[in-house]
């Protein structure tokens, strides 16, 4: 009986493991440093000690309005995979024009905010062809717990409405969503294969909380089907951010997830 339910298993979910295993073979590392600073110098010193086969690079708002442009694409030109996370969110047309702007940098990914709604998401997508740069949106924040959410009117849990807002998302042809760790085992069940799941709130056992909430360890992160990790202070604040970046992607490298989709 087993033999033929692994078979089964295999069969129904070969995409997803083709995805996964093309990711092991190109060497890809699934994480993506935060480079949280206020100014350009700073976010080279450390970028100047990293490689671009060891990590992505996330450029957020602090950087991007202090450094701009110029130092996005300087990131782009050392051989960095960029996402700019700036997380969009005005009307269709701001929006649009303002993702067109993030792709003239060469950014390998950009987000909107999934909250800005259907018609904002569309003018999104429609503003960049799918297969140029990776399009994603920001479900509910890793800073935003259960007690947060009752504060601005949503009696919800927060995976209720990151699954709502993940489903939005897709069907509006956008490429995958930022979310906690702690909801993409069920995601996983609810989207496509090849649909990104990128999770923040990424946690060490003995790291400090900082200002997230849901969090997940980087182990665990992959264990529920996580693609990529954004890790900002646990790297950043590292005594050796080198030393603690190759420990991470070993981990990363070490952990499979646990149940893999069903289509
Ligand atoms: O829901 C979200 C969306 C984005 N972020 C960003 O990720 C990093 C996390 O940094 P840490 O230092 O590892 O906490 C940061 O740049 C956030 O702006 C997020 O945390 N949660």
């Amino acid at each position: 009986m087993r033999t033929p339910l692994l078979l089964h298993l295999f069969h129904s979910n070969r995409i997803y493991f083709t995805f996964f295993c093309l990711n092991l073979i190109m060497n890809e590392s699934r994480i993506i440093v935060a480079l949280d600073f206020n100014n350009a110098k700073q976010a080279l010193n450390l970028t100047s000690q990293l490689d671009p086969q060891l990590c992505r690079l996330k450029v957020g708002k602090e950087l991007f309005t202090a450094a701009g442009p110029v130092l996005v694409e300087q990131l782009v030109r050392g051989g960095f995979d960029v996402f700019l996370d700036l997380k969009f969110h005005d009307i269709p047309n701001t929006v649009a024009g303002a993702c067109k702007a993030a792709v003239s940098m060469g950014v390998w990914m950009l987000n909107v905010h999934a909250f800005g709604g259907k018609k904002m998401l569309l003018a999104a997508r429609e503003a960049i062809p799918s297969g140029t740069a990776k399009l994603i949106a920001v479900t509910l924040l890793t800073s935003i717990g259960r007690d947060d959410l009752d504060d601005i009117g949503l009696h919800e849990e927060p995976e209720q409405i990151v699954r709502r807002l993940a489903a939005l998302t897709e069907s509006c042809g956008l490429d995958g969503v930022v979310c906690s760790a702690q909801e993409t085992s069920s995601l996983r069940h609810h989207v496509n294969p090849d649909f990104t799941l990128v999770t923040p709130g990424i946690r060490l056992e003995n790291n400090n909380h900082d200002d997230q909430i849901r969090i997940a360890t980087p182990s665990a992160a992959i264990k529920n089907g996580a693609d990529y990790l954004v890790i900002g202070r646990p790297v950043t604040q590292a005594h050796d951010p080198l030393c603690m970046l190759r420990q991470l992607n070993q981990i990363v490298e070490n952990e499979r997830p646990v149940s893999p989709p069903a289509l």
